[in-house]
């Protein structure tokens, strides 16, 4: 099996909070990975751990079968300068929860952008593609929209059609639904089961339970830090042999 991702005994603490406490964690190509757990468990720290946002302070991530934030030189690991990091940084796309589009922008400014700043790829060649993805995303339509006149569902599928521009090899999503009203909920969630049923390697944090039993291949569930239950969504929703896992999912599913 190829990897996608794969992380290893990843721990961070902020000041005196241990907030991981070693998670070990392995995405194939082309599965759909949901992290489910109680507010405050470490789901936001464990994906910002993965891309680099946030240093473990240990604990390796391999990206495509690259260590995250370092380089081996002579043997010895050596941390990579920040340009190398973010080019490295460009190869996962993150999707948060407030959708962070460039204002001043249009939709089609802001899909765009990375390709021709980061990728270096040409205007026209940029656009054809930002007007592939913004169609892929029901969005092609509003592609001279500004951010302002958008939805919140619609910035959100912006969103995602801008970090796919990037090409990838992997997606994060920090729950992307969290911030909407409910009745936008559904139309980003239909964007992101698509990108599943066409084979996007996916990690995507979430409080969306029928997403993650209908969409994901596996689900893990953090508890205080750690991964307590991981498996397929119905072994881990149906009957988790963790009972704090039990007691967290009897609440949501109430
Ligand atoms: N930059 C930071 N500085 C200090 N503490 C932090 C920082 N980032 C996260 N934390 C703390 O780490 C813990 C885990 O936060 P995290 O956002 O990873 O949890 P989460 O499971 O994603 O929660 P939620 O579902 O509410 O988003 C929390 O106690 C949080 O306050």
């Amino acid at each position: 099996m190829s990897l996608a991702v794969k992380a290893v005994g990843i721990r961070k603490s902020f000041g005196s909070h241990e907030v991981l406490k070693g998670l070990d964690l392995e995405v194939a190509y082309g599965e759909v990975l949901c992290i489910l757990g109680p507010s405050g468990s470490g789901k936001s720290t464990f994906l910002r751990c993965i891309n680099h946002l946030e240093t473990p302070n240990s604990g390796y991530v391999w990206v495509d079968g690259a260590i995250m934030g370092y380089e081996l030189n002579r043997g010895a690991l050596q941390e990579l300068p920040i340009k190398r990091l973010r080019a490295q940084q460009s190869h996962l796309g993150i999707v948060f929860q407030h959708f962070n589009l460039f204002a001043h922008r249009t939709v089609l400014g802001n899909v765009i952008e990375g390709p021709m700043v980061v990728r270096g790829l040409r205007r026209a060649e940029a656009e054809a593609r930002a007007m592939d993805l913004l169609e892929q995303v029901g969005m092609a339509g509003k592609a001279l929209s500004y951010p302002s006149q958008l939805s919140g569902g619609q910035k959100q599928r912006v969103a995602i059609a801008r970090s796919l521009a990037m090409e990838p090899r992997v997606m994060l999503f920090d729950e992307p639904t969290s911030a909407l009203d409910p009745e936008l909920v559904g139309e980003v969630l239909e964007v992101m089961r698509n990108l599943a049923r066409g084979g996007t390697t996916m990690i995507v944090v979430t409080h969306e339970i029928g997403f993650a039993r209908e969409v994901a291949d596996r689900v893990v569930v953090m508890i205080d830090g750690e991964i307590r239950e991981t498996g397929a969504p119905g072994q881990v929703l149906s009957n988790p042999d963790d009972p704090r896992v039990r007691t967290f999912l009897s609440r949501v599913l109430a």
